[in-house]
């Protein structure tokens, strides 16, 4: 008997593997699937940073028996044919690099997983040992580190990888809200969205938040963010006083990070602020957070609150000066590989 996972014997080449990540999301918006989507993300102690013992019995005692109910109807409110917004996107964005390296004529396999939920990491990395990828470079889409999503997604990452005998190479992109391919197409994007920025009284760059307590431990979230905003300001010409920073999709009793979104679109229009554009640059991919919490929800605080305009901008998604600059990113990172 094995310590480590029985596998067959395999070689693992200098074949490359590329894998893009993000968070996961229910099956379907039935409510079970929500709860059980829930209940597997809020157990992992990068999101909810309480013991064990402390913490599981109010998830299953005064979260889980609620919340998936209200949550599934609003994943109602986003879903599409093809399903959630954020994996129908995070596979459009997959096949995109795919082809990249395709029209180039070099063979790299591409492909995603999600840190909770389907398809998992395990299954991924099994698929890509089965191709014989003994390179393997892991992007989670989130281009300003945390420790609730980025590290999250790297432990499943390690964990699984612990559990192997015969690993492949192993690179990882853990931030890129810094990089220039970013922050130009996010200011190709904004422009191409939104070409007179000026018309607003206000943009605000909203991100999710995280617990203070998180910041107060070294976790460099917060001024990734605050560095992503300034350099997108600098980029589309916006003055200091014209945007704001916000963040958004607070949860339970604990400080969180701010100011947050939903207390300024509550106040904003009592300033002077009624035309309010909206962009989040910290998701790769719209989803729950953005369609629901800021265009729909959002808006109605914005609009009850005496606002006149509130145009949400969506994520980068699938357009190409976004999908081209990521398959610059993941070419780099490729540097001596391919
Ligand atoms: C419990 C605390 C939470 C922390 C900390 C947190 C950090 C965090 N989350 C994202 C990205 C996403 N979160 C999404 C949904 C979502 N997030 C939380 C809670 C925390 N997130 C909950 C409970 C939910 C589920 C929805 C709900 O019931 O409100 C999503 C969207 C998923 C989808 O299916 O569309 C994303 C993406 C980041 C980047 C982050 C830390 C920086
Ligand atoms: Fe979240
Ligand atoms: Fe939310």
């Amino acid at each position: 008997m094995s310590i480590y996972l029985q596998e067959p014997q395999r070689r693992l080449t200098d074949k490359v593997g590329v894998l893009l990540m993000n968070l996961g999301t229910p099956q379907s918006c039935d409510t079970a699937d929500v709860r059980a989507y829930l209940k597997e993300f809020l157990s992992d102690q990068r999101v909810v940073e309480l013991p064990k013992a402390l913490w599981q019995p109010i998830l299953r005692g005064a979260i889980l028996p609620r919340r998936p109910k209200a949550s599934a109807a609003n994943y109602r409110k986003v879903w599409t044919e093809q399903g959630s917004p954020l994996a129908v996107i995070l596979a459009a964005q997959t096949q995109a690099v795919r082809e990249y390296f395709q029209h180039l004529g070099k063979e790299v396999i591409v492909d995603f997983a999600m840190t909770y939920g389907q398809p998992s990491i395990a299954s991924q990395i099994e698929a890509f040992k089965q191709q014989g990828v003994g390179r393997l470079l892991v992007l989670p889409l989130y281009p300003q580190y945390s420790s609730s999503a980025t590290a999250a997604a790297l432990d499943k990452l390690y964990a699984d990888l612990q559990n192997q005998r015969n690993t492949p190479s192993l690179r990882v992109l853990s931030r890129y809200g810094n990089r220039s391919g970013y922050i130009s197409a996010m200011s190709h994007h904004l422009r191409t969205q939104a070409p007179n920025l000026q018309h607003y009284d206000k943009i605000m760059f909203s991100y999710h938040g995280i617990p203070q307590l998180h910041v107060d431990a070294g976790d460099p979230y917060l001024d990734e963010c605050l560095e992503t905003s300034q350099l997108l300001a600098e980029h589309v010409g916006l003055q200091a006083d014209h945007y704001i920073t916000a963040f958004q999709s607070r949860f339970g009793k604990a400080k969180w990070i701010g100011p947050s979104t939903q207390d300024l679109l509550q106040s904003l229009p009592q300033q002077g602020v009624r035309k309010l554009a909206v962009f989040c640059p910290g998701f790769s991919a719209d989803c729950l957070e953005t369609l629901e919490e800021i265009a729909i929800s959002g808006q109605e605080l914005f609009v009850a609150a005496g606002g006149e305009q509130f145009d949400y901008i969506p994520c980068l998604n699938t357009e190409v000066v976004w999908t081209e600059a990521l398959c610059l990113m993941v070419a780099q990172e490729l540097s001596g590989w391919i």
